[in-house]
């Protein structure tokens, strides 16, 4: 089949209105019928653009001039959003996110899914948008001026020096700079990553946000630390809500932050967290939702959803630290959590004797493997919670929910368009599609997390 030549070239100006927003977050058009996707454009401006890349089926083209503004164009309040790639929407009103958000979940339900009658409610958003983060991981490096440390310029791993980053909490941002004075002050040599030398690689600081409590990690390229016991003086004299310093050894060449190797320097092993009335102990390594508040919101959500009544079976697949499984034990006769980490099912089993929680079991493994042997054991569950990574389930998961054919079926996911993908496979299976509610875990970022409620129909199931 023989393709239309594009009909923009490289370095065109043209004129384009601005109908989507991209799951990037950039601004669509059509040229004369042809895709063109505008970073920083908001859906409803015209834009005059110049062409900056012509693929066969679409286009790029940066911002000349916005000929009509968006009334959702608010100017970025972050001095480094326009480089740093942690954001991608300060430039839009928080409402228009989260409307944003709202209509990027609907179409991929209706373009990957074919889900047109599905009931997708509003965004649930946060009331203070800022500050969000409990965990920052800062890299360090050296720039032309000396020491920089902070996020990676889009797309690049040049590291933009920051003093503040808005959306994570200020006592990362504390630590961040304290560490800065001390490592400038003691002469601790900071990673080179072009010729893999140097010390100090990451800060990642972790903040029990219910709690206060602080942990700091410094990720080092080696087992070498200049100055260990000074630095965890000065930390230790400077936040008193220090429960834990943690040097973490990471001598690969590799875009991963955290070895395999860390001591404790000072203080625990852990800090303590609450979601709800349930306590949570997290290590350095261990996954732990990022925006405490609005964790609980879609806790809250998936408890609502789960409908429990106290005497069910429920499943907890892709479980991590055990969170969910957790958070509705208490409701249920028994909860049965599978993860393929088996740190995290370590922390699982021990956040589950922290809160005196007897009545769940955890199992290390691939769920898609798992589950089919706990069905053949003959395990059927009332309920089952899937919180899949970003690439969603596993078609031998999803064919397992079928034979299990339990009553409900929550789907947590953080990513739309395996979401869309994998409810198709489900309603193939005569489960119905209740309802999807979005939950804003991720201001001023295009993700967004979801809850979907199924329903096995009693016609086909
Ligand atoms: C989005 S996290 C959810 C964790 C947890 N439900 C929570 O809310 O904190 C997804 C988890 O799935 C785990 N995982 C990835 N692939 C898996 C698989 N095939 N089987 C089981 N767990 C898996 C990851 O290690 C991670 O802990």
């Amino acid at each position: 089949m023989s393709r239309r030549k594009p009909p923009v070239c490289l370095h065109q100006e043209i004129t384009l209105t601005l109908t989507g927003q991209s799951h990037t977050g950039d601004g669509v058009g059509k040229y004369e019928g042809f895709a063109v996707f505008v970073p920083g454009g908001i859906a409803g401006e015209t834009v005059r653009a110049k062409v900056t890349k012509v693929k066969p089926t679409y286009a790029h083209a940066r911002i000349v001039r916005i000929l009509k503004e968006s009334p959702d164009r608010v100017t970025p309040p972050c001095p480094i959003f326009d480089r740093c790639g942690g954001c991608q929407l300060q430039h839009l009103a928080y409402d228009g996110q989260l409307k944003m958000k709202t209509r990027l979940v609907r179409d991929n339900l209706e373009r990957i899914g074919q889900l047109k009658e599905v009931s997708v409610r509003p965004v649930m958003g946060m009331r203070d948008p800022w500050r969000y983060r409990n965990k920052a991981q800062v890299p360090f490096g050296e720039g032309e001026g000396g020491l920089v440390a902070g996020f990676y310029e889009q797309g690049t791993h040049d590291i933009i020096d920051m003093e503040s980053c808005l959306i994570q909490r200020e006592e990362s941002d504390e630590v961040v700079r304290t560490v800065k004075d001390i490592v400038r002050e003691l002469g601790i040599p900071p990673y080179r990553e072009k010729d893999h030398t140097g010390v100090l690689r990451h800060v990642v600081t972790k903040v029990g946000a219910n709690t206060g409590q602080l942990m700091i990690v410094l990720v080092t390229n080696g087992p070498d630390l200049p100055h260990r016991d000074e630095l965890v003086k000065r930390f230790v004299d400077r936040f008193p809500q220090l429960q834990s310093v943690i040097q973490n050894v990471n001598s690969k060449r590799t875009n991963v932050i955290m070895g395999e190797d860390s001591r404790t320097l000072w203080g625990e092993d852990t800090i303590i967290d609450t979601i709800g009335d349930i306590a949570f102990a997290i290590s350095p390594r261990s996954f732990y939702q990022v925006n405490p508040e609005q964790t609980e919101v879609l806790y809250r959500e998936v408890l609502k959803a789960a409908d429990l009544k106290g005497g069910e079976t429920v499943v907890d697949a892709y479980c991590g630290i055990g969170t969910i499984s957790l958070f509705l034990a208490r409701h249920a006769r028994r909860v049965l959590g599978v993860e393929v980490v088996d740190e995290a099912i370590a922390d699982a089993k021990r956040n589950a004797r922290l809160n005196g929680i007897e009545n769940v079991h955890f199992a290390v493994g691939k769920a898609e493997d798992v589950m089919p042997w706990w069905y053949a054991q003959g395990v059927r569950p009332d309920v089952i919670v899937v919180d899949p990574p970003r690439k969603g389930c596993d078609e031998r998961l999803l064919d397992t929910i079928a034979d299990m054919k339990p009553e409900r079926t929550v789907y947590v996911s953080c990513n739309p368009s395996t979401l869309a993908r994998d409810l198709r496979i489900l309603a193939d299976h005569g489960f119905t599609v209740e309802y999807v509610q979005p939950v804003d875990m991720f201001p001023h970022t295009v993700h967004v997390e979801c809850c979907v409620l199924l329903e096995k129909n009693r016609r086909y199931v």
